[in-house]
């Protein structure tokens, strides 16, 4: 059964629909140039809009049918970017994460659960827990939101450019951990700019461009120079990295830097 299925999905400005079903124990990448329709996908996929057709399946219940108490215990959303007004600390931000185990309001009695704990330290915010999250930086804020999505510890993880902000030490330790998150049996769905991190780290590939769903699959057969031209105009050369053994990409110049 897939943990998570979009059937016939149509969203503005996607408007081919789409057909996907993605499975447990898996990092997906969706990728695609600017305005190409990521975050819109991501928060239909997350049940915050109301898809323009078709329907989006999280363990065969229809997501728009669910409240976002239930949606919660299903699916972790990480938006694009959280506001800098936020006026929790980072303690309490992470702990909201738990809102979906709590039986009736949220009340900040999570405080020091085991899954508060483990996402502030697998996010490296020890040091900062007491902090006001206006007072972090953007790259700390980024991380506070990701620990407050494993804290909720839902099976599906949605997160919209999560190393988005993140210098390099945080990106490669991210996207390891959601590397493991998924062999541990999540469906980690992330939006990524950076496609030499997708062809690394992800499984499978959705890629989207401008009014169109281009291709999904698993990344050896998608990711390809063809489709570097098609999606992104720029021509590129996939190469094995004889140091990592992994698939790389070299970047030909655009005809301005000739
Ligand atoms: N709140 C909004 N109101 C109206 N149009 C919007 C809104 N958010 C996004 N759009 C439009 O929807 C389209 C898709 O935007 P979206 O943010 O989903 O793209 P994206 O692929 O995530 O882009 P990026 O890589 O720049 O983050 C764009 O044309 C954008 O202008």
């Amino acid at each position: 059964m897939a943990m998570l299925r979009l059937e016939q999905l149509s969203q503005h400005p996607i408007l081919r629909p789409l057909d996907v079903s993605l499975d447990a124990g898996k990092v997906v990448g969706i990728i695609g140039p600017n305005g190409a329709g990521k975050s819109t996908l991501m928060r239909t996929i997350a049940g915050l809009l109301t898809p323009t057709g078709g329907q989006v399946f999280v363990n065969e219940t229809p997501v728009q049918k669910l409240s976002s108490r239930q949606r919660a215990h299903h699916i972790a959303y990480l938006p694009q970017q959280l506001p800098d007004d936020i006026p929790y600390t980072v303690q309490e931000f992470v702990e909201m994460g738990r809102y979906s185990h709590q039986r009736v309001t949220f009340r900040a009695s999570e405080r020091g659960t085991p899954a508060v704990r483990r996402a502030i330290a697998q996010m490296g915010l020890e040091e900062l827990v007491d902090t006001p999250l206006q007072h972090v930086s953007g790259g700390e804020r980024q991380r506070a939101g990701i620990a407050r999505c494993l804290a909720q510890e839902s099976p599906v993880q949605l997160l919209d450019e999560p190393i988005a902000s993140l210098d390099v030490y945080y990106q490669l330790d991210i996207m390891t951990q959601l590397r493991k998150m998924a062999q541990a049996g999540h469906l980690i769905l992330i939006a990524i700019h950076h496609l030499e991190f997708a062809l690394r780290f992800c499984d499978d590939l959705l890629v989207i461009r401008n009014g169109d769903f281009y291709d999904t699959g698993p990344v050896a057969d998608v990711f390809t120079s063809k489709m570097v031209r098609d999606v992104f105009h720029i021509d590129a050369t996939l190469f094995v990295d004889p140091f990592l053994n992994h698939s790389r990409l070299s970047f030909s110049p655009l005809d301005s830097e000739t």
